[in-house]
């Protein structure tokens, strides 16, 4: 981190300096790209498909899947386990995952995917009863027994005997996870009955509490006027050009598109982003602005088959969307559950039966062998349900699914590996280890026999990683499970080999089928703890925020800088503002019964029915502490704190970052951007200004917001004397994780103006929204908005900073 930053000689830009002196960046005000009705599906990204399908997928409507909620919850989702990734886990979490690149959501190395005896696979595996969806033997090795109580949900084979850490994604602990599919004899009983599912799934202990609640307040800047950074009420590039149709990196251009009915949701592709013209909140971005350089859009040409296989990947894209609709909704009511009294069923196993219910049709009639339409090499799953979904790896079939072919055969048709890749391995080559033999001359079953089958039928079989994330420490270690689909493979060969106890283990090579799209992606490297050579800090907020926030360095020894963590803006006493008027709408908040809090956002409610903010606004009102209705009040989402696992991250060039563990559904409240609040003449006496953000100036600078600005009372009388003259938020000293943000000039957060505990529109709270689906792994970040050559350094020169957001509308410049 760099000290000094933009500092300025407050006289030098004359009558409004801090304009001149500062480019504020960050600023809100942008349009959403949801404006752009067309969804656009990524294409090749480095030669290799993006990860992005899960966003797309979102893209289009909706919601949170498993790990975002999973997270959401005290971030005990993920078991851990003393096992550890198998082979190759990597070595530690690291680099810039986010930000380089378009789609570097997931990332992974190449690795020879070496899987060691025991790696996927496992022996006297055990079904537990209640596995409706599995029959004993279905698709399991030996000696399969079924215990009781878990339903569908394809987890529970466990090997007998097998070591934890002979199975990648496997928990065995109380906390354990059942999502890895793994399962091994181990405690999971919890998970049977739903108990330890709901760690997984809902948090452990239940504190979804404030789920979804509301959301602070929002903040304009203004961009003469603020001299930092961090100012809401911008629009990025892109997100103009998707409205004035401008835009820019044909050679990004999506593979295909979809112009219609995805969803309400906004597209959520990189490649599809258009190239700014101009700022909506004033033209900030002056090198763009000046030059006038957006391109006309080119038209791309569609052809037929174009059409029909956009159809076809619209189909499941809008399947997984129906699928992680569903999904919310349960956690949502979960999370209603556990606060009354104890823990339900799995929301994702009775999200995929009700989805079942109404996709049956298709699911029956669905081809299952080979490629399956519509669903690309290197597109991402949440979970395993995600998968089945889709129709590349039914959920009941644990690690090898497999159909019966009329003679009574069986022909495995897809796999789930949890071989780790480790940094030189390659995706080429796959081992896969079956069932334990007791003897040599034991025959093959159940799912060998199956891959067998597909050997001497030249059969290919889909492959997907599960590339497992560890994050936790010794004491809590954690996992986050992540599917890539892989592409075909060719079982080449099988051979048994006997291991030190005796028995044979049926171990299966798969060689990628050549002639596919490559499969690059980085995969966070999962090592193991106890060899980590980095830092890992397990919650930053020590304790303060409901979900940890961990640190992780896997590129040096530094830990995070030292500063103090506040969960909640710090008011200097001659500023501390008054609590607001309430509503009286003790049965919950109705625009028919003409909510106070309501008549103050213009009449409407800001957030939708699942609390997702889906269009930036000039301020929202949340309902607070003087109001009579519920926290569950549907005008109260901000104010609740954050729900996603989120961790702070060294990156390779922009020091600090933040990433999401959990996928984000686009609109969800993500976190607060927490610090001392300051006046601006105090604010530009601080000798570092890296962690400024000016708010509550620029409400009147958004031209697309003055039909909104015509709704809302307290913005009717136009910019005061607080537009010139305002606050700002400083979290050098003390702030929460939202400090280590990095800027991109493809963000995926964006500001917010919001209030719910005072009515003081000129210090409102910067609430971060997704901008668009952010699926787990992914950088964190939005744009500074720093204004070209209008960052000064004390002397009065012109400051610049180079910009390593590595977005294909990267700028080049910070400032
Ligand atoms: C609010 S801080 C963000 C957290 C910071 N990376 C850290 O380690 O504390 C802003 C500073 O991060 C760095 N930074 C953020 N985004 C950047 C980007 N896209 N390119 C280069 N540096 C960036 C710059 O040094 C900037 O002044």
């Amino acid at each position: 981190m760099e000290g000094g930053g933009a500092r300025v000689s407050p006289m030098a830009c004359g009558a409004r300096r801090h304009k001149a002196l500062a480019p504020w960046r960050f600023q809100s005000a942008f349009v959403r790209r949801e404006t752009n009705p067309g969804v656009v599906f990524d294409g090749d990204l480095c030669g290799s498909e993006t990860l992005q399908m899960s966003c797309d997928t979102a893209a289009g409507g909706g919601l949170s899947d498993s790990l975002s909620h999973r997270g959401g919850v005290d971030g005990e989702l993920q078991v851990p386990g003393d096992n550890e990734a198998p082979k190759g886990g990597g070595g530690g979490v690291g680099g810039d995952y986010g930000l380089d690149g378009v789609d570097g959501d997931l990332v992974a190395k190449e690795g020879d995917l070496a899987a060691k005896v025991g790696d996927s696979l496992p022996k006297d595996c055990e079904i537990h009863e209640g596995l409706e969806n599995a029959k004993e033997g279905d698709s399991l090795p030996n000696d399969c027994e079924i215990h009781e109580g878990l339903k569908n949900n394809g987890i529970t084979t466990v090997p007998h005997g097998a070591k934890p850490s002979n199975l990648p994604g496997l928990n065995c602990n109380a906390d354990a996870e059942e999502r890895n599919f793994v399962g091994k004899d181990c405690n999971l009983e919890g998970s049977r009955t739903g108990d330890d599912a709901e760690s997984n799934f809902v948090g452990k202990d239940c504190n979804l509490e404030d789920f979804r609640t509301g959301v602070p307040g929002l903040r304009k800047g203004r961009k003469a006027v603020a001299p930092w950074r961090f100012q809401t009420g911008y629009k990025p590039k892109w997100a103009q050009d998707s409205l004035s149709g401008n835009r820019s990196g044909e050679t990004e251009e999506p593979a295909f598109t979809v112009r219609a009915g995805l969803s309400k949701r906004a597209p959520v592709m990189a490649s599809n982003r258009p190239c700014l013209k101009g700022s909506a909140s004033g033209g900030q971005r002056s090198l763009k602005v000046q030059k006038g350089t957006s391109p006309a859009p080119k038209k791309r040409k569609v052809d037929k088959d174009d059409h029909r296989i956009s159809l076809v990947r619209e189909n499941v894209l809008t399947k997984l969307r129906e699928f992680r609709i569903i999904y919310k909704k349960l956690l949502e009511e979960e999370e209603v559950k556990c606060r009354g009294k104890g823990h339900g069923v799995r929301p994702d196993i009775v999200a995929f039966d009700i989805f079942r219910e109404r996709f049956s049709a298709d699911n029956d009639n669905m081809r299952y062998d080979g490629s399956i339409p519509g669903v690309r090499i290197g597109d991402v799953f949440n979970s395993a349900m995600e998968l089945s979904v889709v129709g590349i790896h039914r959920a009941q079939s644990l690690l090898v699914d497999h159909i019966k072919k009329k003679d009574g055969t069986c022909l495995a048709v897809s796999i789930v590996s949890y071989a780790q890749p480790s940094a030189f391995d390659s995706f080429d080559f796959l081992l896969h280890v079956g069932s334990v033999a007791a003897t040599c001359d034991q025959k093959l079953e159940g799912a060998d026999m199956a891959l067998q089958e597909s050997m001497d039928t030249d059969t290919p079989v889909r492959v997907i990683h599960a590339l497992v994330t560890e994050f936790g420490d010794d004491c809590r270690p954690k996992q986050l499970t992540t599917y890539v689909y892989g592409g075909l493979y060719l079982v080449e060969k099988f051979h048994r080999e006997k291991t030190a106890g005796g028995q044979y283990v049926n171990t299966f090579h798969l060689r990628r089928m050549s002639g596919q799209k490559q499969f690059n992606i980085q995969v966070l490297k999962t090592k193991k703890l106890e060899s980590f050579d980095g830092t890992f800090t397990v919650d930053t907020s020590g304790g303060l925020e409901k979900v940890p926030i961990s640190a992780i360095n896997s590129i040096s020894n530094e830990y995070l800088v030292a500063f103090r963590y506040i969960s909640q803006i710090q008011y200097p006493l001659k500023y501390r503002p008054d609590p607001p008027s309430g509503c009286d709408c003790v049965g919950g908040c109705s625009v028919s019964q003409k909510c106070a809090c309501l008549v103050k956002n213009g009449g409407e409610f800001p957030y939708n029915d699942i609390g997702e903010n889906l269009e930036d606004k000039p301020l929202i009102y949340e309902c607070g502490p003087s109001c009579k209705c519920p926290p569950t009040c549907r005008n109260r989402v901000s104010q609740h704190g954050i729900k996603f696992r989120l961790q702070a991250f060294k990156t390779n060039s922009m020091g600090w970052g933040v990433r999401t563990l959990d996928f984000i559904p686009y609109g969800s409240f993500v976190c607060e951007y927490i610090g001392e609040l300051l006046k601006d003449e105090e604010a530009q006496k601080r000798k570092n200004d890296e962690y400024l953000f000016a708010i509550g100036k620029n409400y009147h600078d958004v031209p697309r917001w003055k039909a909104q600005i015509k709704t809302i009372p307290s913005l009717q009388n136009g910019p005061t004397e607080d537009d010139e003259n305002g606050f700002a938020v400083d979290a050098l000293n003390q702030g929460n994780f939202a400090r280590f943000i990095n800027h991109s000039c493809t963000p995926n957060l964006y500001p917010q103006n919001v209030l719910h505990d005072h009515d003081n529109i000129s210090m409102p709270h910067i609430m971060f929204f997704a901008y668009e689906d952010i699926p787990p792994l992914k950088e964190l970040s939005y744009d500074y908005n720093y204004e070209i050559d209008k960052v000064y350094d004390s002397d009065g020169n012109i400051k610049m900073k180079p910009c390593f957001c590595g977005s294909a509308e990267c700028t080049g410049r910070l400032y």
